[in-house]
């Protein structure tokens, strides 16, 4: 039974401040030592931090939340585009229930468009750029900008998103080398003025050209300025595109071509990285060549810097904060990295996952997640990116093109890449003349000579700190139990789980005669799980069983009592389990039903100051409720494909703290949160079981760990 945990312990100390455990402590460890030994040293701590506040002041705090509760006319908002099914059946499911003691329940059943074919497309955020910029206004015939010759345009390069490139001819004067601010030819590429990367002035790729054009691999930009309606930059003419050389060679590249195009373009982005930025939309097509029958006709030329963000702060030289926005997409959906699918601050890594992407594409002719189309065409592809697996993807490439991928996708948000052993996969594949070689790879011998004269080449096996690494990526796919553990003070909880329909009535009666509210509900496989608490601060509580997820009349039925959702859940068959609850600090609440996790409309509601207060799904559905005035100064959002351990241990270190879970078959959804009022322990600890943690949280129990939240879906082990 596999089984996973992990856990952050912080008492009382600011939010800011950041005083980690010994990290190893913290990441997601099998088995159980580790944890079990983070906690014996946060425990004294913990307790000592809990002294101050006694039970008496706790309640007389607690009775003036009340009050001020109490004086509250709260506003209920109605549920918006709630999405509604036709009734569901619900089938009853036979559950031998075991006789539960004080705190557990033991049950003893097993648990147990078609995307253009021709090419990867616009980079988004450029796509919709085309029809605003220069269709009615024509181009000059002759352009001169920032004290540049004059130049008569002539015949067109090549189209992007947001610019067209055309050839400048030099009109008087120039001499007859291929590049350099005196050429008789340079490339012209044209912004409309009214295109959406023009908004605040000239177009943000001209700044980063001034920081990284001419430096190796990146065309020199050698005037701009605005003409007319159009801003021009006059750079370098190169030649075709690797996009142009894969067509030319039948729609595949050697194994050496592409290897040669592998170690020269990591030198490129290596070169870079070192000055602090990103690519973003590492492609084919942002892959040029110089000019043919010039010297420069083998080099290759990264160019499309508009994308490019810094992954170093200028200022502080620190790596820039982690964050993750799933309603923001940058790059081109082909190549695009997993993390940028999902939303998360690009970084290092991401380009050469767009690399391997690329070069396994110009290698195979083609990648398994061509031929998506419709809406959710990125959700799609990225789902098939995280379902293929290296082994798959690269069976008709030779081995380093599935080393270099599993690499790069494993690599860490802030990990320094390790280009020169990025490098020495692919060397065995070339020539061993330079000369003869189909791309030049100047580049890569100088970062590995540096290497070597530095430490010495690096083998393929070595691992850079003699560990061996944890591989994210290559997880078995699995469904399991999340469940999410906060520290608090002695209290009863109980749980039930693998309850059918008709059995539910039963346990909330005897849970509500004992002095307990249902703090929590989940579902899998059509039966629920309950946790009822005596420390939830509730004053009263209703719940429904629906065929429907969720059932709107109900729901706004409550909202006029004055009870507010208070959990949820959702089972596989489309019913829903609501609960509601009077004595929450809500003042508004809104809910959402949706085909795909709703980040858009969540981001909306943040902004008019609500937060998620509770989540479910039911099938591939999700269900978010957000309510005004929950008690936190912010919160977050965490997606992914596999369970987002990284992700949730950044949150962690920041003072975020798992408020809400939910996973459908394909995705897990964290949500962390900053609370206004801290707990005098912030401890929190999550695992990861294929089957319902019974054991587990008793263990918790006699360590003042309580179950926050827990939901059955889509993890990895
Ligand atoms: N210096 C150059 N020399 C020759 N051709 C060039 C040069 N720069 C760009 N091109 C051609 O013009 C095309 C569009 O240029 P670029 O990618 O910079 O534009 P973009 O609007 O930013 O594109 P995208 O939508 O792909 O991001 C390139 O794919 C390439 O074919």
């Amino acid at each position: 039974m596999p089984e996973l945990r992990t856990g952050v312990r912080r008492r009382g100390r600011p939010l800011t401040t950041t005083v980690d455990p010994p990290r190893n402590t913290r990441r997601a460890t099998r088995g159980r030592p580790i944890a079990e030994a983070n906690r014996v040293t946060n425990r004294a701590a913990a307790a000592a931090a809990r002294k101050p506040r006694t039970r008496a002041a706790a309640a007389a705090e607690a009775e003036e939340e009340k009050k001020k509760k109490q004086e509250r006319n709260p506003v209920v908002e109605e549920a918006v585009k709630v999405d509604l099914e036709g009734p569901v059946e619900i089938k009853e499911v036979g559950v031998v229930l075991g006789g539960g003691g004080e705190g557990g329940e033991g049950v003893q059943i097993g648990e147990e468009k078609k995307m253009a074919d021709d090419s990867g497309g616009l980079s988004a955020n450029k796509a919709g750029a085309q029809e605003d910029e220069g269709s009615t206004t024509p181009f000059p015939e002759k352009v001169q900008v920032g004290g540049s010759p004059v130049y008569k345009v002539e015949r067109k390069l090549g189209k992007g998103g947001f610019g067209q490139v055309f050839v400048g001819r030099r009109v008087t004067g120039g001499s007859e080398r291929a590049t350099g601010s005196g050429a008789l030819e340079v490339a012209l590429k044209f912004e409309h003025r009214s295109s959406k990367g023009c908004n605040y002035g000239p177009p943000y790729e001209w700044q980063v050209y001034s920081n990284l054009g001419g430096s190796h691999g990146v065309p020199k930009v050698h005037y701009k300025g605005r003409q007319g309606e159009y801003y021009v930059m006059v750079m370098d003419m190169l030649g075709p595109s690797l996009w142009d050389k894969w067509n030319a060679s039948g729609q595949a590249m050697s194994s050496e071509m592409v290897a040669c195009i592998a170690v020269e373009s990591i030198s490129i982005l290596e070169k870079m990285h070192s000055k602090g930025y990103v690519h973003g939309d590492v492609k084919p097509e942002n892959f040029l060549l110089g000019q043919p029958s010039t010297a420069q006709e083998k080099k290759l030329f990264l160019v499309d810097l508009g994308l490019a963000t810094k992954w170093r702060d200028t200022g502080s030289n620190q790596h820039v904060d982690y964050d993750q926005r799933p309603d923001v997409f940058r790059g081109t959906v082909r190549y695009a990295s997993v993390h940028a699918h999902l939303g998360r601050t690009a970084s290092r890594r991401d380009d050469l996952e767009s690399l391997a992407y690329t070069l396994i594409f110009l290698h195979r002719g083609r990648l398994p997640w061509q031929g998506y189309q419709g809406d959710n065409k990125s959700f799609l592809v990225c789902k098939k990116k995280m379902a293929t697996s290296p082994e798959m993807l690269c069976c008709f490439c030779p081995p380093p093109f599935r080393q270099f991928l599993e690499i790069v996708v494993n690599m860490k948000f802030d990990e320094e890449p390790n280009y020169s052993k990025l490098i020495s996969l692919f060397e065995g594949l070339i020539g061993p003349n330079p000369a003869t070689r189909p791309i030049n790879t100047e580049g890569a011998q100088k970062i590995i000579y540096q290497v070597g004269q530095k430490r010495g080449r690096l083998t393929i096996e070595e691992e850079d700190d003699g560990q061996p690494k944890k591989k994210v990526r290559l997880g078995v796919p699995a469904t399991q139990w999340i469940s999410v553990y906060n520290a608090k003070l002695p209290m009863k909880q109980r749980y039930h789980y693998n309850v059918a329909d008709a059995r539910l009535a039963q346990h909330v009666e005897r849970g509500n005669e004992d002095g307990l509210l249902i703090s929590c509900v989940a579902s899998c496989s059509n039966l629920w799980a309950l946790i009822m608490d005596a420390g939830t601060n509730f004053t009263s509580q209703v719940y429904e069983l629906s065929p429907f997820f969720l059932h709107k009349e109900w729901i706004m039925e409550q909202w006029e009592k004055n009870y507010y959702i208070s959990s949820i859940a959702g089972s596989n068959n489309g019913s829903s389990l609501v609960v509601m609850s009077k004595g929450t600090p809500y003042t508004q609440q809104s809910y959402k039903v949706s085909d795909s996790f709703p980040f858009k409309w969540i981001n909306k509601k943040w902004r008019e100051g609500f937060h998620v207060t509770s989540m479910a799904t039911a099938g591939s559905r999700w269900g978010i409720v957000m309510s005004r005035n929950a008690g936190f100064n912010d919160q977050v959002v965490e997606l992914d494909f596999l369970y987002p351990s990284e992700g949730i241990h950044r949150r962690w270190d920041n003072g975020y703290r798992i408020t809400a879970t939910a996973a459908t078959w394909d995705q897990a959804a964290l949500i962390l949160s900053v609370p206004k009022r801290k707990p005098g322990d912030e401890t929190q600890e999550t695992l990861r079981t294929s089957a319902f943690p019974s054991q587990h949280v008793k263990e918790k129990w006699a360590k003042n760990l309580y179950l926050a939240s827990v939901c059955y879906g889509r993890t990895v082990s």
